[in-house]
């Protein structure tokens, strides 16, 4: 557990550090465009801090005639839900600093989730914000395609899974497209 705490401090470190200078935005490899189909759900999220913009992934799924979603969040206990969302509509402030799209939104089950992440590694384990709400999203859409979208300065590898962690289908990072 603590080791998690600490490799969320160096990894958040360099996320920070990588932001601060200029960088390209992640890559939409044409291995993702291919995943998708006219009206898949992909689930996408707003990023904060020093998160990877998933702006470009969510472009080709409007491109490809995909609807998406973002997640909502209540607190640090209740499972996430996913609410569906087009560009231009209204956000609200949630906890821990979110943008979300406001709670009587139409929930959604995602075929595709692009997940925030504080770490990954090689085997495409995925280190997150330590509350576990994309480990149960996972759990509860366990037929949802998960793929995970990060700086590629966020690959630590040999992270540890836990029990509960569920690996990552592929990473989209702005030099590469990751698969295990
Ligand atoms: N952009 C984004 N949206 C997301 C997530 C995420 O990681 N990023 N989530 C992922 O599960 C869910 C929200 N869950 C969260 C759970 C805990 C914290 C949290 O503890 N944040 C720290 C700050 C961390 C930092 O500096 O990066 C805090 O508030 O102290 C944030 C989000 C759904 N939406
Ligand atoms: N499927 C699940 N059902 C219930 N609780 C879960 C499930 N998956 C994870 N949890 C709980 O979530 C907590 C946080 O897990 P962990 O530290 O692995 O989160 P994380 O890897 O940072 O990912 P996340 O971004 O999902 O928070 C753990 O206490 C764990 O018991």
């Amino acid at each position: 557990m603590s080791d998690k705490i600490s490799l969320r401090a160096t990894a958040r470190l360099a996320r920070a550090t990588f932001v601060a200078a200029p960088h390209p935005p992640i890559r939409v490899d044409a291995r993702f465009v291919a995943l998708l189909t006219p009206g898949m759900i992909v689930a996408s999220y707003v990023p904060i801090g020093s998160e990877a913009d998933p702006a470009p992934l969510e472009q080709a799924a409007l491109a490809a005639g995909c609807t998406l979603a973002l997640p909502h969040v209540v607190d640090r206990a209740t499972p996430l839900s996913f609410l569906r969302w087009t560009p231009g509509s209204g956000l609200q402030n949630g906890p821990f600093g979110l943008r979300q799209p406001a709670h009587d939104g139409v929930p959604v089950a995602p075929d595709v989730v692009l997940t925030p992440l504080v770490a990954f590694d090689g085997a495409l384990n995925r280190l997150g914000q330590g509350a576990g709400h994309y480990d149960r999203a996972f759990a509860a859409f366990p037929g949802a395609l998960r793929i995970g979208v990060a700086w590629s300065v966020q690959r630590i590898d040999g992270l540890t899974a836990d029990p509960w962690d569920v690996p990552l289908h592929a990473v989209a990072t702005e030099q590469e497209w990751i698969t295990a």
